[in-house]
């Protein structure tokens, strides 16, 4: 497969480290879908309005989709574990966000990658560092663990 990605997984809410485990299941099930590497599991205090800690856990995957027809999946893969939207940050069952996809830089209303928010979050870096330390951010020409070795990691502690 072609294309090298990396997800970010989270969940607040139910048995989440059941809803992690599961959603990868289902992710090495999809059409087009390789799972690579999986990382451990992180107890991390949410950042957001106060709510439970997440479990947090980021994969490798090799994919035969294109950027759209992933985030499709991905969020056919939130809706089957309940996922609904209801405030910007707030607690869910499950949330799967698309990091990198190989060194693509995209930015539309739908897409945007790489995420534009990972490169500040301890709770996304910190297990993309255990399984891709020496992957370079497309934009800021950074590794992962040069970006985790910039963010305070001190909510996050493995599971
Ligand atoms: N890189 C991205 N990964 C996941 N979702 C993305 C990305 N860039 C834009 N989006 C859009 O955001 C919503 C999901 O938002 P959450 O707050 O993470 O639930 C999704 O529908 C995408 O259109
Ligand atoms: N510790 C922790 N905190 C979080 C987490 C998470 O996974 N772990 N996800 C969030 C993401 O919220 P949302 O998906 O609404 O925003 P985004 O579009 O910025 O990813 C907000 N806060």
């Amino acid at each position: 497969m072609a294309n090298r990605v990396a997800i970010g997984l989270g969940s607040n809410l139910g048995n989440s480290r059941e809803i992690l485990e599961k959603s990868i299941g289902e992710l090495g099930r999809a059409r087009g879908i390789l799972v690579e590497k999986i990382s451990r599991y992180y107890r991390t205090v949410a950042i957001g309005p106060p709510q439970p800690d997440y479990l947090n856990a980021c994969v490798i995957l090799r994919v035969d989709l294109t950027p759209l027809e992933l985030l499709d999946a991905l969020l056919a893969i939130e809706r089957k574990f309940g996922r609904v939207r209801l405030e910007r940050w707030g607690p869910r069952t499950l949330d799967l966000d698309l990091l990198l996809y190989d060194d693509f830089v995209l930015e539309t209303a739908e897409l945007e990658i790489p995420h534009p928010r990972f490169r500040e979050r301890a709770f996304v870096l910190v297990p993309l560092a255990e399984i891709a330390p020496d992957w370079r951010d497309p934009v800021s020409k950074q590794t992962i663990r040069e970006l985790r070795e910039s963010v305070d990691c001190s909510g996050v502690s493995v599971w």
